[in-house]
């Protein structure tokens, strides 16, 4: 386990690579359940990935630990050269902050806050300071989501708006790498293939690396490769 340092950071987008990646959970104190079990997985840098597969088959795990959000049992979890297995949970924080744009498929807002500082809540807790670029950056993205007055609160929107809240603030720092959790499963086709062309614009225009949990056969199609999980294990790519 060691410290980051800034000098790791990179602007631009890195390939992935998993090496014997496993992970178990225990529950209830009973033996450890393996939920996930890639013995190698690579992903190219601006690569626009679907991570597809039943109910409960790993994908939110397997998204979470591209996030460095927890950390595998064993196994290296690369980004380029640097390793999220063997950082500090702190240190894998800041990395996110800086390098990840991630929306949860429970969305994470804050419901007391506004649109507004829904989108801009990932300033707070980093480094960049809520600038006056970003807040003007951040009512570009909710007109171009077609969010409601940017000053109502989280808690009245519905889950489409929610949702589309959530990808605005994945936006906001323009990440070299896109994590998205079911983003168009809140909303109707028309919206969701909208939102769709957001995101691919989004990591187009950036050369971001995309990957996206969805079963949305219209996403699917747009991306460039197709994973498929079941019972925590890669079954099938495309192309
Ligand atoms: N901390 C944990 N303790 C016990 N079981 C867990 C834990 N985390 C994940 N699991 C189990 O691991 C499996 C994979 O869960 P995960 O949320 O990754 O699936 P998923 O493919 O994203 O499912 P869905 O499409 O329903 O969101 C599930 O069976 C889940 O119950």
């Amino acid at each position: 386990m060691r410290p980051i340092a800034e000098s790791e950071f990179r602007e631009t987008a890195e390939p992935l690579a998993l090496r014997a990646v496993s992970v178990e959970v225990r529950q209830d104190g009973g033996a450890p359940l393996r939920v996930l079990d890639i013995p190698s997985l690579d992903i190219s840098a601006g690569a626009r990935v679907a991570l597809t597969g039943p109910s409960g088959a790993g994908k939110t795990t397997l998204l979470h630990l591209l996030a460095g959000i927890g950390r595998p049992t064993r196994g290296a979890i690369r980004w380029g050269g640097l390793d999220l297995a063997n950082l500090t949970e702190s240190a894998r924080d800041r990395w996110r902050r800086r390098e990840i744009g991630l929306v949860f498929q429970d969305f994470h807002l804050i419901p007391e806050l506004s649109i507004l500082d829904n989108i801009l809540l990932p300033l707070t807790f980093g480094s960049a300071g809520r600038s006056q670029n970003y807040s003007k950056r951040a009512v570009a993205l909710s007109e171009r989501m077609g969010l409601p007055d940017p000053r109502r609160r989280a808690a009245v929107l519905s889950r489409g708006e929610q949702q589309r809240v959530a990808i605005a603030r994945a936006l906001l720092q323009d990440p070299a790498i896109l994590l998205a959790d079911e983003p168009t499963a809140s909303l109707d086709a028309t919206t969701g293939d909208a939102l769709g062309t957001l995101l691919l614009d989004a990591a187009r225009q950036r050369g971001a690396t995309l990957i996206v949990v969805t079963h949305d056969p219209h996403l699917i199609a747009r991306l460039d490769t197709v994973l498929r999980i079941e019972a925590g294990k890669l079954m099938e790519t495309r192309p």
